[in-house]
């Protein structure tokens, strides 16, 4: 330091980029060389990315005459952190509802999905939590949702092994095995 350079006020500090640089230092690492010099800011500002996300703020469906079809959406990719160790785990869902009187625009599964996936999380109640709000939404209770994740909780460290986790929730006529549900498993695992 320089007579140039003032001591920095840490305690001014905003607290989550007092968290990164107490964290850099207590593993081992320099929070002021070069390269970690803006981590401290980028923690923090990804840790208020994470949780800006809120559920439950898609209202918006539209009235459409249907006639019993059953609608899927498949394939859709989210990332969310696990609540017990604070690292990521990737879910891809495939989510299906058979309307009422209101449709959902295709974008919102993946509002929906994202707004829940956007908090500290368990895989199952990921799953139960977009299949509640699709139900609320669209004022069904023909709902299901699968998830399959990987968790880099268990890939990266403890037993480092990875593996898929599938959940789901079967609401409705989804709920007995037959024709919705069959059709659905067949379009979350294509290929089984
Ligand atoms: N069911 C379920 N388990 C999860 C999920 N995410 C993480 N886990 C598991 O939660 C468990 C937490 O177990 P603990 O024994 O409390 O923690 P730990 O000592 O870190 O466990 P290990 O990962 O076995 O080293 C682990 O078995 C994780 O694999 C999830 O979404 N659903």
């Amino acid at each position: 330091m320089t007579m140039a350079d003032p001591p920095q006020d840490y305690a001014a500090q905003d607290p989550l980029e007092a968290v990164a640089r107490q964290l850099l230092i207590e593993i081992g690492e320099d929070p002021d060389r070069s390269g970690l010099r803006d981590t401290p800011e980028r923690f923090a500002r990804w840790w208020r990315e994470f949780s800006s996300y809120q559920a439950g703020q898609v209202e918006r469906n539209f009235p459409l005459r249907t006639d019993g079809e059953i609608v899927m959406v498949s394939d859709i990719n989210v990332w969310s952190l696990c609540e017990h160790h604070l690292l990521p785990f990737s879910c891809v869902l495939t989510i299906a509802y058979k309307p009422g009187e209101h449709v959902l625009g295709l974008s919102k599964f993946a509002r929906i999905a994202q707004s829940h996936a956007h908090r500290l999380q368990v895989q199952e109640r990921l799953v139960r939590d977009i299949a509640e709000e699709i139900a609320k939404v669209t004022g069904t209770v023909d709902v299901a949702v699968i998830g399959r994740g990987e968790h880099l909780c268990m890939s990266m460290r403890g037993i480092r092994t990875s593996a898929l986790m599938t959940c789901s929730v079967f609401d409705g006529i989804f709920r007995d095995y037959g024709p919705p549900r069959e059709e659905l498993i067949k379009i979350a695992f294509p290929g089984s």
